[in-house]
């Protein structure tokens, strides 16, 4: 198979949103301990959506899939520090500059600040319909610190949680369950990714030109993940 061969299974935006990760080093492939302790092939560097066509191309993926999956209405976008915050506020502009829709935006501090505004969180109240905003669960971990503070909020509901690239690795528990799996059961919300790994290797299978890089991702899904 040639390299310019064409991806045909897979939405054009998805190729689109695949190919700008690969070509701006967002998405590679190598070697990555990840926070879970586990060595990936392959890692999608969120921090390097560092230009402003990267986040408003990125922005826009989120704005579509708050529009168009199994996400419900909401009021507010949380962004977990660090990545989310970002992440959440150009999701918010853009939703406002593109659909006319207003949502509110907050964030968290990862460390308590005791003067000016003060407290840990910062900018919309956390009340009423949330969605959480982030790159990458990939133990949960984080999530799950994210869904404690909002749990501190009496009048926050939390409906649903968008990330950028679901993994589709196992999680903690010992069901052999995916991490997207034990959230959305533990907390009853849908999780829905922009891209999930089953896209990339599709992608992967059909360009041609990635046999190596394909091995290696495949021998760890066959480690680590979760059949869908
Ligand atoms: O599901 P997990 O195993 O917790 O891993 C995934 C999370 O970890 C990373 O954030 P991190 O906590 O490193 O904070 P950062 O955004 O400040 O980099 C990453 O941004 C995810 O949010």
């Amino acid at each position: 198979m040639s390299s310019s061969q064409t991806v045909k299974s897979l939405d054009p935006a998805k190729i689109a949103f695949i190919e700008s990760a690969i070509e701006n080093g967002v998405l590679c492939f190598g070697q990555y301990t990840l926070k879970s302790g586990r060595i990936s092939p392959y890692f999608f560097n969120a921090g390097l959506l560092y230009t402003g066509s990267l986040l408003s191309a990125t922005a826009n993926a989120y704005a579509k899939i708050l529009r168009t999956s199994r996400i419900p209405e909401f009021d507010v976008l949380f962004g977990p520090a660090y990545k989310g915050i970002s992440l959440a506020a150009i999701t918010a502009v853009k939703l406002y500059e593109a659909e006319g829709k207003e949502v509110g935006y907050a964030y968290n501090r990862k460390e308590k600040k005791d003067h000016g505004e003060g407290g840990n969180m910062v900018g919309y109240p956390l009340k009423g319909r949330i969605v959480i905003i982030d790159d990458v669960l990939t133990r949960g971990t984080a999530i799950r610190e994210a869904i404690a503070i909002l749990n501190q909020h009496p009048e926050a509901k939390l409906v649903g949680i968008v990330q950028l690239v679901d993994r589709q690795e196992k999680g903690q528990g010992e069901g052999g369950k995916s991490t997207v799996q034990e959230v959305e059961e533990e907390f009853g919300v849908p999780v829905e990714p922009i891209i999930a790994l089953n896209d990339i290797l599709r992608y992967m299978e059909e360009k041609g030109g990635w046999e190596k890089q394909l091995e290696e991702v495949k021998k760890y899904r066959a480690q680590y993940g979760v059949e869908l």
